[in-house]
């Protein structure tokens, strides 16, 4: 069985980049949306700082995606924690602004970006701990969802959860098997078909999060955990993650163009425009 998880998708995804060779990178990077801190040679803080709420236009993506893969090309760096600097909110999903009155290709290109980070994300080798210091709304949700553990802050205003439906979005095959993946067939119809949204401690009752801590010790638990798992055998551990997600990343993966397409004529449906444009509007008179 191949153990090269990530290299098996990535010319996929992007054709040559995979050929690029090993280089180690300067220690921190940061630029004014996302810092990442590394802790020590094997996990590093990946922090988004994208002010008011980490929406995820095209650009922002672009740049994530550029950042998941200087991961990868660090073959000492077992793990990353990811989080937000931006308070109480972790992300709220795409830009909504990209989705309304959006030309096609602009649309398409955003979608592109989108699978392209969850292929990234899902694909990885790498450990992923999410430590959620707020809001995990939509793609937020997905994002939290593919990383392999999820600790949140314990607020019971804080909300994870996926409510496209009420928007008239049915939300795509790759998100609802990444739901069914972490919280089960039936948890995950009624999660998705009610458009329901959870406070930490329902999540935690659901799985759809692992722990939930005091704002104060959200990282210090999240390394504590990233610390243990980096001590397992990395080979093993790597196999173990392969094994468990192929056939789900596999499903995307094969299926890109009708994934596109359906997003799009979804999108740019005049009722869900119309759908759109109230709901930012009501997003806005807060
Ligand atoms: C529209 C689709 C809805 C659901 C789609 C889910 C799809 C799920 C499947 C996953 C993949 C499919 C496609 C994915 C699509 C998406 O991810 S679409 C994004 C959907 N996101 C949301 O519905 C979250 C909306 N935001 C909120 O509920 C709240 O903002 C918050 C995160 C709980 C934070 O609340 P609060 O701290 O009170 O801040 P606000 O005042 O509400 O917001 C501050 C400003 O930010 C703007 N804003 C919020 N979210 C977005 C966003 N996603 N895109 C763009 N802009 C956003 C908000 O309008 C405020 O703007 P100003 O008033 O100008 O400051």
């Amino acid at each position: 069985m191949s153990i090269n998880f990530y290299s098996k998708f990535f010319p996929l995804i992007k054709k040559g980049v995979a050929s690029v060779p090993f280089q180690l990178r300067p220690l921190s990077t940061r630029t004014d949306l996302f810092n990442v801190e590394n802790k020590s040679e094997e996990y590093a803080i990946f922090r988004l700082n994208k002010p008011p709420v980490n929406s995820l236009n095209l650009e922002y993506l672009n740049l994530l995606n550029n950042q998941l893969d200087e991961f990868e090309r660090n073959p000492k760096l077992k793990g990353i924690i990811l989080t937000s600097d931006v308070k109480s909110t972790f992300s709220a999903g795409v830009d909504i602004l990209e989705m309304y009155k959006c030309e096609p290709k602009r649309l398409e290109a955003v979608w592109r970006a989108v699978q392209d980070f969850w292929i990234k994300l899902y694909g990885s080798k790498k450990i992923y701990i999410a430590a959620l210091n707020g809001h995990v709304l939509a793609l937020g949700c997905a994002i939290a969802m593919s990383c392999d553990y999820r600790i949140m802050v314990d607020n019971d205003k804080t909300k994870i959860g996926i409510t496209a439906v009420l928007l008239g979005i049915n939300a795509p095959s790759w998100v609802k098997n990444t739901m069914i993946n972490t919280i089960g067939f039936r948890e995950t119809e009624k999660s998705l078909k009610f458009a329901k949204i959870y406070n930490p401690h329902q999540a935690l009752k659901l799985g759809l999060i692992d722990e939930i801590v005091s704002s104060d010790k959200l990282l210090s638990r999240s390394e504590e955990v990233m610390k243990t798992w980096c001590k397992i055998p990395t080979l093993a551990r790597e196999m173990t993650k392969e094994s468990m997600r192929s056939e789900t990343l596999g499903k995307l993966v094969n299926n890109r163009e009708v994934d596109v397409q359906e997003f799009i004529t979804s999108t740019m449906d005049p009722h869900l425009q119309d759908n759109l444009g109230k709901y930012l509007a009501s997003l806005k008179k807060k």
